[in-house]
Formats: C-alpha cells, structure tokens, sequence
C-alpha cells in the first residue's frame, strides 16, 4: 500500500473531524465529497448556506456539517475566548467579533481551539501567512516545543532514494531564515513527524552547498552549528551534516563525499537551510519529479492545523485532511 492510502486506511479506522473553511473555493468541495465518499473524516464546512449553495457546484456534500459564523450558537463563547486569549495583545471584543464573523480562518482554528473539530485543513485559496497566523496566535506551540514548522511528506514516484521514495522535507513553509537553534528544532520535529507517519527510523541530513567542509561561508557555518545542536540534543537520533543533496540520497555519493556518515547516502528526512531552499527544492521535486506533495504540514503545534499550497489539487486536499486526522489521533 502506498503511504497516502495508508494514511486514509489509518484515518478511516477512528474518524476525525476536520474542518474546511475555504467554502468561496470549489476544490474544497470536490474534496469533502471524497473525503466523505470515503470515509475517511466528519467534515464541517464554514459558511453561510447562501454562499454555500453558490459555490459547490455538482458536488455532494449532504454528509458535511455546515458551520455559519453569523448563526452559530458557539459564536458568542468563541468570541469570548479570543477576547480572553489575545486580550494582551489590545483585542477588543468588537474585533474580535469582527475577525470571527468575516475570516472563516480564524473560525476554524477557533473550532478546533474548543475541540468543536479535531483539525483543520486550509489554504487553498489564501497564502501560507493568512492560513498560518491565526493558528500561531491561537494554538501555539505543543508543550515542550519552542517552534513550529512546516513540512512536506513527498512521495516521488519510482525512486530508491529515501524511504522508497518517501521523504519529510521540512522547513517548506513558515520559517523564513532559521538560526542555528531553529533548524536544529525543524530536525527534530521532522524526525518525529516522519516516525509518526511513515512508521520507520528517520535518518536526517541537514542540507547545505558543501558537504564536510567543502566550501567555506557563513551559510556553511550556521548548517554546521545547527548539526552540532542538533546532535547534543538528540545524541540517539540518526542526523549529520553538513551534505549536499546528491551526498545525503545517493549511497555512492554519499560513500565518497561523507565516509563513514550514518546518514549520507541514506536520508528520508530532508532539512533545508532556509526557505527559499525548501519551497524551491519541493515545487522542483513536485513539479519536474511528478511527486505527490502533502503539505505544508505543521509540526510542533498545540493541535493538526495544516496548509495547502494556492496551487493544489482537491486529490492534495484529500490526502492532507487524511494526514491531519492521523495527526489528530496521535496528539
Ligand atoms: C507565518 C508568519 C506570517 C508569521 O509571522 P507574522 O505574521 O509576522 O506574525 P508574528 O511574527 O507577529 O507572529 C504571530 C504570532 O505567531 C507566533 N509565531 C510566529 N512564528 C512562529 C513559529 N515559527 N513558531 C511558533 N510561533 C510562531 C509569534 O510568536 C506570534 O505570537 P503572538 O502574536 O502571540 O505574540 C511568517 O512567519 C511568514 O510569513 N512566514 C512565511 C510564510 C510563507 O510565505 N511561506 C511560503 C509559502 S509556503
Ligand atoms: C507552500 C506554498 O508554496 O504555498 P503557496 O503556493 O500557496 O504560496
């Protein structure tokens, strides 16, 4: 079975709710309709019905539970309780009242804020910031965490690199231009998103243009220390760098490039320098590779909520509501 039909066998066996706030996009309704077919989650769809019946076109959604900010009666404590958690930050009831009713992002994330939904799936139709920052305000960081991150579950077809060609490639999606301290923490967290998922031993190469001491400069510099962090603080964890690309995937490049590494040659868990090297890197893979790209996905956040890429299939939204629910049930 391939990974993402493994995550909505998983999915299927103790469904999740998830909520999809996107109801102006039609993928959105292409996907509950699968995603229901399927049964692989509940699905609660954010709108008004007018808008509603506006924009699904074809597809059967009579299984979703429509969610409309303006007649809920969950509004009110919702409204309440981000007045109570953004209060310091000078949020006023009024726009608090103002966001909810008009930003059906902030809805979603508010739903799963008071576990009214398990996750929740967006993106589609807004930017990765849009989506992010409501859930950075309101969820947070997962106890024991410092920082969130995103990443991508790639499924390349016909490789023998990774973990027969499935990879974690992180951070793709949030973390702009990490410190050493930051991408050590991406490490970590994409190891365990990657054990959690793909259910095998991660093996993380922290990537870079050099490999061991190849090329000299600061960016060099900053992979080297984030290896160094890294390893102290997960001296049982299978991670090196610094390695270029061919070096950390390819056993015989990896063999002359970094001997005796435990990861060289071998990776399935991909770290990027920054983020133009991620999100470059996974649209490249995505799109030349013909690879499925789940993502981005977040990691250490206090509950599953998880981007999409503007230029998503419905297929993509699927497969990401499956993976959401899977990390729903492993919270
Ligand atoms: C997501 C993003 C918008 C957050 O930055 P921002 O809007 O400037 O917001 P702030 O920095 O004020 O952060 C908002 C909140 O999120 C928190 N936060 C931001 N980044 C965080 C992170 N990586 N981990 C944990 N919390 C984070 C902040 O602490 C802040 O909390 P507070 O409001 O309670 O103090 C920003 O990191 C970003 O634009 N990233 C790139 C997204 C992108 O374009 N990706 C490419 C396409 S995928
Ligand atoms: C992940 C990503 O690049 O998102 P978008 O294509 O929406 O900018």
């Amino acid at each position: 079975m391939g990974f993402i039909d493994e995550m909505k066998a998983k999915a299927k066996a103790d469904k999740k709710t998830i909520v999809l706030p996107e109801s102006e996009d039609e993928r959105t309704y292409k996907a509950a309709e699968t995603v229901l077919k399927e049964g692989i989650a509940n699905v609660v769809i954010v709108g008004s019905q007018e808008e509603i019946e506006k924009n699904k076109g074809s597809y059967d959604i009579s299984g979703a539970q429509i969610v409309d900010p303006a007649t809920s009666d969950k509004t009110a404590g919702y409204i309440a309780k981000l007045v109570e958690l953004r209060q310091k930050k000078g949020m006023t009831e009024e726009q608090a009242r103002e966001i909810l009713l008009t930003n059906y992002l902030y809805y979603g994330v508010m739903m799963v804020k008071m576990k009214d939904a398990d996750g929740m799936v967006s993106g589609a139709c807004h930017s990765t910031a849009d989506t992010l920052r409501p859930c950075l305000q309101i969820l947070k960081t997962k106890p024991g965490t410092k920082l969130v991150s995103a990443f991508f579950v790639m499924c390349v077809p016909d490789c023998e690199y990774g973990e027969n060609g499935v990879f974690v490639f992180a951070d793709c999606g949030l973390n702009q231009n990490p410190a050493p301290e930051e991408l050590a923490a991406i490490a970590e967290s994409s190891a365990q998103s990657f054990r959690m998922l793909v259910g095998a031993e991660p093996k993380v190469a922290f990537l870079s243009h050099s490999s061991k001491g190849s090329a000299k400069h600061a960016d060099v510099d900053k992979v080297v220390e984030a290896v160094k962090i890294a390893k102290e603080a997960n001296p049982d964890l299978m991670l090196d760098g610094e390695l270029q690309l061919d070096a950390a995937i390819v056993p015989s490049v990896g063999e002359s490039k970094a001997p005796g590494s435990p990861v060289a040659g071998h990776a399935n868990v991909l770290v990027f320098p920054d983020l133009d090297a991620g999100n470059i890197g996974y649209k490249l893979v995505q799109r030349l590779a013909k690879a499925e790209a789940y993502g981005p996905m977040t990691q250490g956040i206090a509950a599953p909520v998880n981007d999409l890429s503007r230029g998503c299939s419905a297929e993509d939204i699927v497969g990401v509501v499956a993976i959401t629910a899977v990390q729903a049930q492993n919270q």
